[in-house]
């Protein structure tokens, strides 16, 4: 049985002196954390996070990677390559934002998580419905496409998937534990065939994740941890969730 993975999605925000002072106090609070955790924090802020994450067990993560494997003309980009570089390991890709603000689509986003594994990081493919695909009854049909992208791709030793219903992200309306245990046992079964049984399976959930119903979701069949964002700004929330995970 595997660790829960708890991941922290900073998303865009940050500073230096603050993130200094959040990364010591989830250092000092996760220390016997029996959860595997990490954080994904905007890039600006990597090289600060991967010194100040240095000897600890905590993951530094990334929000995205460029769709071009290989250094070059990309202005603004940032490599999979560079990531690895600055010792990340986990990559969000996909992530609900990213597709509604930046057309982020599967063409691109194969093209990205190919990056991402062939720098030898870890992909962590975000889907999930909007609130009109949920009232349609569409919702199965939706995420079963976006793990298209998935398809005869060398994963490695493992396959990581957020689960974030669009509808429940910022929102406060986190998804009921019945719609939470229909999606990831719905994930589990579609993503067997993709990615093969010699791969370890992994699907998160995220969208309004607090430390009042981290227990609940994370006890959910196929729930093998939890992407988190709002709540892992604040470093006593983020450490109970963590905990409730471990
Ligand atoms: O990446 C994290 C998800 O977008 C969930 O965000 P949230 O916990 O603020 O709802």
């Amino acid at each position: 049985m595997s660790r829960k993975l708890i991941i922290g999605n900073w998303k865009m925000h940050g500073r230096l002196a603050r993130n200094a002072e959040l990364i010591d106090a989830l250092r000092a609070g996760l220390a016997a954390c029996e959860a595997e955790v990490g954080v994904a924090v905007p890039t600006a802020y990597l090289s600060q996070a991967s010194h100040a994450l240095a000897g600890s067990t905590i993951a530094l993560s990334a929000q995205d990677a460029s769709r071009f494997a290989d250094d070059g003309a990309y202005t603004g980009e940032t490599s999979a390559n560079m990531l690895a570089d600055l010792g990340v390991s986990y990559v969000l890709l996909g992530h609900s934002e990213r597709r509604q603000y930046f057309q982020e689509d599967n063409a691109v986003l194969r093209e990205k998580i190919e990056a991402v594994l062939k720098a030898g990081l870890k992909p962590v493919l975000c889907i999930g419905e909007t609130l009109a695909e949920r009232e349609a009854g569409e919702h199965l049909l939706v995420t079963e496409g976006q793990l298209e992208v998935l398809k005869a791709l060398e994963l490695g030793d493992e396959c990581i998937v957020a689960y974030e219903p669009v509808w429940a992200i910022g929102t406060g309306k986190v998804a009921s534990i019945e719609q939470v245990a229909q999606m990831h046992a719905h994930l589990k079964q579609k993503l067997l065939p993709i990615v093969g049984c010699s791969v370890n399976i992994r699907v998160l959930y995220g969208g309004s994740v607090k430390s009042d119903n981290a227990s609940a979701i994370l006890a959910t069949p196929n729930v093998d941890g939890a992407l988190v964002g709002g709540a892992s700004l604040d470093a006593e929330s983020f450490k109970k969730i963590c905990q409730a995970a471990g």
